[in-house]
């Protein structure tokens, strides 16, 4: 991975491990994602056991793509709106309350995908984020996520 100030290197360690986005997770995904604008933006190439139907990617993993590009997304979305660092305290630390996709193609094995995001509303702990999964010029998912500021006394 190229080393780039993604949302996901300024997780605390403690909270670091998650399977889709957590850089202490050597069996995860490990997404990285940053702001293009107002969107943000994730880069992942699926690799050949990712697959569903030959050629095509498992739709788990689109899943997965959606929910932490969006929980990243929503982290990255408050530090910003509260004009504060990423790396400053208190950390906002966010899970999913609720994850929607609609699988509108198949989204091809081989190549990049381009995961977008864009926050569609901020209210007290929640942040609703709309995300797109793209390969080519092809939108072949699409995402909804409420993200949920994580309780004190998650679990
Ligand atoms: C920088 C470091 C980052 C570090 C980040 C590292 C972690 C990465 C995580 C990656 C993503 C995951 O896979 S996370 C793992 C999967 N998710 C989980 O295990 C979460 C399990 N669920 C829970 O713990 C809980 O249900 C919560 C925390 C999600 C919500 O409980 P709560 O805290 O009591 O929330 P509550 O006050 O009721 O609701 C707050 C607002 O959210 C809305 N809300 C709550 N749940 C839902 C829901 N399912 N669907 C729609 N909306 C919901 C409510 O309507 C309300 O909106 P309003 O009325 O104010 O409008």
């Amino acid at each position: 991975m190229d080393a780039i100030d993604a949302f996901q290197d300024h997780y605390p360690d403690n909270v670091a491990h998650c399977y889709g986005c957590g850089s202490q997770n050597p069996h995860g995904h490990q997404i990285k994602t940053v702001w293009d604008g107002d969107e943000t933006v994730t880069r992942f190439t699926p690799e050949p056991y990712h697959t569903s139907v030959p050629g095509y990617a498992y739709g788990g993993l689109i899943a997965s793509l959606i929910d932490c590009h969006s929980t990243g997304t929503a982290a990255a979305a408050m530090y910003r709106q509260a004009g504060r660092d990423m790396d400053s305290l208190p950390a906002f630390r966010f899970v999913t309350g609720s994850l929607h996709v609609d699988f509108l193609k198949p989204t091809p094995l081989a190549g990049e995908l381009v995961i977008r995001g864009r926050v569609k509303e901020i209210k007290g702990r929640k942040v609703v984020v709309e995300t797109t999964v793209s390969a080519g010029d092809v939108t072949t998912a699409r995402g909804e996520v409420v993200a949920v500021q994580m309780p004190e006394n998650f679990g």
